[in-house]
């Protein structure tokens, strides 16, 4: 079973951290030009956000109704906001200030935790660069087991008060993961007995987690620069925490890019790559992007939740049945990430096999390079 750091080893991503002084930009460079925003955004403004079908849905998660509400959402939009989710607001304020005294420092000083082409944590431009041919206007910092080593870096005489809020979130949001897990799984029919590798106390203990602090500083051409591309998560679910600038858009299937307005407090929940195969692609993971703003700089904090590394994610038993083929073929996280890391967008089409009269096949095999799937 390879680790995480064997997983990138394999396929080490080369993007080229030059110019990561955003703020010395008075122009956008060809380099970050993206001629094709196409889109049809739905912003809130819009006549059209006022039906309740085209915004995404808000769920408190005190509703007694709350599983079917989010299996409404998943299996709709592939995302969700949650509100009254217990988690305080000091330390959601707490982790997004770490970000933003991370992204404050100086260009130097970020590049001594810079991630390097085939680490997992650290400081740089998106994992996901190398698969465009255009620059994206954001910085990030991925945070996988303890941060202690690049936050000795980054701050070497008070890092320790960042680490401990780092750890205090990572703890408290694997709580909230789990619970949500559960949610979800329950709007399926699923229940506890019915999932082995959940752990002695049903809490999901061996979850495995990254976190990602993303900044999206101002830009003076925010029309044609892209702050993320369009990606879904490999995950589970990421749970996100934006500030109050609006950014990301989720796609949304016969309506296009529908913007997620910052709650204050609310949280962002969207589906990954991994829920989308255990259910048997009744949840679909959903495709979102961030977009960028001329004045103001935007932060998130994205965690990034999946099963313990070791265990094989398959479309569960309970969806399956002679009317409803498996639609993907067993994979661990780490496998998937081998495959997110080499086919980007198409990784899901790779694991995916199909049903004929004859029984099960590989898609992968018979269409390899077709790119099938949703992309
Ligand atoms: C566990 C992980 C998920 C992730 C790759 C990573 O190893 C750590 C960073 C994660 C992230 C965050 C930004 C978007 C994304 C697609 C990326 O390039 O890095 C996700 C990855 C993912 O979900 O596949
Ligand atoms: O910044 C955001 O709103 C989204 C970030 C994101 O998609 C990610 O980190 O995976
Ligand atoms: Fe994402």
């Amino acid at each position: 079973m390879p680790s995480l750091s064997e997983v990138y080893r394999a396929h080490p991503v080369h993007v080229h951290h030059k110019n990561l002084d955003f703020n010395s930009l008075q122009e956008l460079p060809e380099s970050y030009t993206w001629t094709h925003l196409d889109d049809h955004t739905v912003i809130n403004s819009n006549n059209i956000m006022k039906e309740s079908n085209s915004s995404v849905p808000v769920i408190d998660l005190n509703d007694p109704n709350a599983s079917k509400l989010i299996g409404h959402a998943c299996k709709t939009w592939g995302v969700y906001q949650i509100v009254n989710h217990g988690i305080p607001i000091s330390l959601l304020d707490d982790i997004q200030w770490v970000g933003q005294t991370l992204f404050s420092l100086p260009p130097h000083q970020k590049l001594k935790a810079l991630r390097s082409p085939d680490g997992v944590s650290g400081y740089g431009l998106a994992r996901i660069s190398s698969f465009f041919p255009k620059l994206m206007w954001s910085e990030g910092f991925t945070i996988v087991g303890s941060p202690f080593e690049h936050f000795r870096q980054l701050w070497p005489q008070d890092y320790a008060k960042y680490c401990d809020i780092v750890l205090q979130y990572e703890e408290t949001m694997k709580k909230l993961a789990g619970k949500l897990m559960w949610l979800m799984l329950d709007s399926l029919g699923i229940t506890k007995e019915d999932i082995k590798w959940a752990g002695s106390k049903a809490q999901f203990e061996k979850g495995c987690a990254a976190i990602q602090l993303n900044s999206y500083p101002s830009c003076p051409d925010p029309d044609r620069a892209m702050g993320l591309a369009p990606h879904t998560d490999s995950t589970f679910l990421t749970i996100l925490s934006q500030n109050d600038i609006s950014g990301l858009q989720v796609q949304r299937e016969g309506i296009g890019w529908v913007t997620v307005p910052p709650l204050h407090g609310g949280l962002v929940v969207n589906v990954g790559d991994l829920f989308h195969i255990l259910s048997n692609g009744l949840y679909p993971s959903v495709l979102h992007r961030v977009l960028v703003n001329r004045t103001r700089q935007r932060f998130s904090v994205a965690y990034l939740y999946g099963p313990p590394s070791n265990v094989e994610i398959c479309p569960h038993t309970k969806l399956v049945g002679p009317t409803q083929p498996p639609l993907y073929r067993s994979v661990t996280w780490n496998e998937y990430l081998g495959t997110k890391a080499k086919h980007f967008n198409k990784a899901l089409s790779y694991v995916r096999i199909c049903a004929t009269i004859n029984g099960l096949f590989d898609l992968n095999e018979s269409t390899k390079s077709s790119g099938l799937d949703r992309f």
